[in-house]
């Protein structure tokens, strides 16, 4: 028998009774607890009994086994641990553990106009400590053309602005991606949708106790901890044999087909450009890919509600990616991003249909401190909600990450050499905190 069991919650088996011919056939059961959640299954007989249930969430999710004990809705129920995929198995490895923040924060925003208060554990004293620059000359984030990288004609002169902004800001904006007609479009479309169903809808993909991926919050270590303005769905999504599709919205209907074909579509782009800064590096292509073999890909889809005290809250605190890459897209056309630069907090102005492109921990350490993982945070609107989708491209596992030995030809290492586990271990510890983290690799 198969072992691997994906649904986490109680589930009650009302139509098994009236198994008993014509096997494979498809039936629907649903779960008592704690929604009343539909979940499609087939239903597939052994060659001998006692029958056993094959679950496939929406194909092609990866079958799981219930014990046959379950097969008649007098049975006693039986508690299914949930299958958080590959991820979760690395933060139990790491022991990192979030407290559950069991609120939605859109529904704390909505509860606003009933009280005029933002809740104390929302507040954050530390915003107005930073003097924002909105506007200033000479504050252009740099903007890199992905047709002129590509054109031979172009490419040498576009890669170094790619390097130079990677070198100065961290950050840059990419336009004409080429990306397939209507795919943002189709993507933004989705999300927006799924954020707008009722909360009840959501949490059927809610993030479990100690789990990672699904709807829900990230980064809450302690019941005392200042809290981000911030729902998020968290999805693990290359490469594809990790994938957990319980996680996976199925509302709308078209949500998963157009994440896969949009993860798809960055995780070339993310290819194309690590080639291009190793071009710029100097450095041999295939030792900058190693780090990212497989291109393991996350995302991270943030939903800021709009709240009428925004200058009381922050949506999501200062820190730097721990990642390689990370794409950020611009689900509506509402601002938020600020990154620091010299000092002070810097609001970008993301140009429409663009791509904000940031250089993570990842790649600071493996280029020696010539890239820059630069800190950044997220403000909220007063009165529009905003929505992102941040793609982050990490390291495969069982890799070392410290500077590549390439670019020490020229000098000392920089930073201390990590595995891949060790170092997002480290990550996740360090909660959130601005450059800690970063700094604490420093030699
Ligand atoms: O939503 C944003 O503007 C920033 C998101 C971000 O930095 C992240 O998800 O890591
Ligand atoms: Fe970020």
């Amino acid at each position: 028998m198969r072992s691997r069991v994906w649904i986490d919650r109680w589930l009650d088996w009302p139509l098994a009774p009236t198994l008993g011919s014509g096997f494979p056939q498809r039936f629907r059961v649903w779960s008592k607890l704690p929604l009343n959640l539909d979940y499609e299954a087939t239903v597939t007989c052994h060659a001998s009994l006692p029958i056993e249930l094959l679950y496939a969430a929406y194909p092609p999710c990866e079958l799981s086994v219930i014990p046959s004990v379950c097969m008649s809705s007098a049975t006693p129920r039986k508690k299914l641990q949930g299958n958080q995929g590959r991820m979760a198995e690395i933060f139990d490895k790491m022991k990192v553990e979030f407290v559950d923040q069991d609120e939605s924060v859109q529904a704390v925003a909505d509860n606003i106009h009933d009280t005029g208060e933002v809740p104390e554990r929302y507040v954050r004293s530390e915003i107005k400590a930073d003097p924002v620059i909105v506007d200033a000359e000479g504050y252009n984030l740099p903007v890199i053309d992905m047709s002129r990288l590509l054109n031979p004609e172009f490419s040498e002169e576009e890669t170094a602005k790619l390097g130079s902004a990677c070198e100065n800001w961290g950050f840059f904006q990419l336009v004409n991606h080429r990306f397939n007609g209507g795919l943002l479009q189709k993507i933004k479309a989705d999300i927006t949708e799924f954020f707008s169903l009722p909360l009840e809808e959501k949490l059927a993909v809610a993030i479990p106790p100690n789990g990672i991926q699904g709807f829900g919050h990230h980064f809450v270590f302690s019941k005392e901890q200042k809290l981000d303005w911030v729902d998020i769905l968290f999805l693990a999504t290359r490469p594809v044999e990790e994938r957990s599709l319980a996680f996976w919205p199925t509302k709308p209907s078209t949500f998963r087909d157009t994440m896969d074909k949009y993860s798809l579509e960055l995780s070339n782009l993310s290819v194309q450009l690590f080639k291009v800064m190793a071009n710029n590096l100097g450095v041999n292509q295939e030792a900058l890919l190693g780090t990212f073999k497989g291109l393991p890909q996350s995302m991270r889809i943030n939903y800021y509600p709009p709240c009428s005290q925004a200058d009381k809250v922050l949506g999501l605190s200062p820190h730097t990616d721990g990642v390689g890459m990370t794409f950020l897209l611009q689900v509506n056309d509402v601002e938020g991003l600020q990154i620091r630069k010299d000092g002070r907090w810097f609001s970008v102005k993301a140009i429409p249909g663009a791509l904000v492109v940031n250089i993570g921990d990842v790649l600071e350490v493996l280029t020696n401190g010539q890239y820059k993982s630069i800190e950044h945070r997220a403000v909220i609107n007063p009165v529009k909600e905003r929505i992102t989708i941040a793609t982050f491209h990490s390291v495969s596992l069982g890799c070392t990450i410290g500077p590549l030995q390439e670019l020490l030809k020229a000098g000392e290492a920089r930073y201390k050499v990590l595995d891949s586990v060790e170092f997002t271990k480290g990550y996740f510890s360090a909660k959130l905190e601005g450059r800690r983290y970063l700094e604490s690799l420093k030699l």
